[in-house]
């Protein structure tokens, strides 16, 4: 048996995946990618899933392929493409506080709210000014009720997530159903928001690599990918 047999893919989408972008709608998925992941796949068994801090209806925009997902950073995870997603009882925030962000990014042209099922995300990429206040204004309300929710440092962006799922018990999830478990996980992500992806792979005997120091950028790590995978067939062909 190959490595190939024995692994199992978990891969996270922006930074790693995609390159970023100016907004999180602005991301260019390369038109080769979901095919790839497809018949990566295929090789795996089906052990390659994506593991994103994105909502499971942003990964299914842009990768329009049948595999595993966790979405919004674990607290949606849909193990089986061809079933629902399952969605643990998860605490929502206060529409205040969501309410409160949304009043600050409006003085702040560039600055944007992104929703998710259990939590909001406030970018500052296009107002890279607003990074010290939008971080304190997230984590005063973190600070209102730090039992259920978390504060999430992503790349020039804050996020509240509810606490109870990570990207760790996306990982931990998979790993204990087929075709995952037994395998050997690889993480590969970009960001803090991997770190507890990573550290279960490791837990599970695999490994965690952060992509920049691993592969470099994400056209480095398709570019590893597809050399993964057999050749593909005629051109049009989907496997
Ligand atoms: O877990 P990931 O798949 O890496 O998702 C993490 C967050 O990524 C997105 O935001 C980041 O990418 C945007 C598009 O490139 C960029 O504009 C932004 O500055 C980055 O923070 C996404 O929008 C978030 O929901 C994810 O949690």
């Amino acid at each position: 048996m190959g490595p190939i047999e024995r692994a199992a893919l978990l891969l996270d989408f922006d930074g790693t995946l995609v390159e970023i972008a100016a907004t999180p709608d602005a991301v260019r998925v390369d038109p080769l990618l979901p095919n790839l992941l497809y018949r990566l796949a295929g090789e795996l068994s089906g052990a390659l899933a994506v593991v994103s801090g994105r909502s499971l209806r942003d990964l299914d925009t842009f990768l329009p392929v049948p595999i595993p997902m966790a979405g919004d950073h674990g607290a949606t995870l849909r193990p089986d493409p061809a079933a629902p997603a399952l969605r643990p009882d998860l605490p929502h925030p206060p529409a205040a506080w969501r309410a409160r962000a949304a009043a600050l990014v409006a003085h702040h042209p560039g600055a944007l709210i992104e929703d998710k099922d259990h939590g909001f995300v406030l970018h500052y990429r296009q107002a890279p000014g607003l990074g010290p206040e939008a971080q304190a204004l997230m984590a005063s309300f973190v600070a209102e009720d730090p039992a259920a929710f978390d504060l999430l440092e992503a790349r020039m962006a804050w996020e509240i997530r509810p606490r109870g799922a990570s990207k760790g018990t996306a990982v931990q999830a998979l790993m204990q159903r087929a075709p995952f478990a037994g395998r050997v996980p690889v993480f590969i992500g970009d960001d803090v928001t991997d770190e507890e992806g990573m550290e279960v792979a490791r837990r599970f005997g695999g490994f965690g690599f952060k992509l920049q120091d691993a592969f470099g950028s994400p056209a480095a790590l398709r570019d590893w990918l597809a050399r993964a995978v057999a050749p593909p067939g005629p051109a049009g062909t989907t496997p």
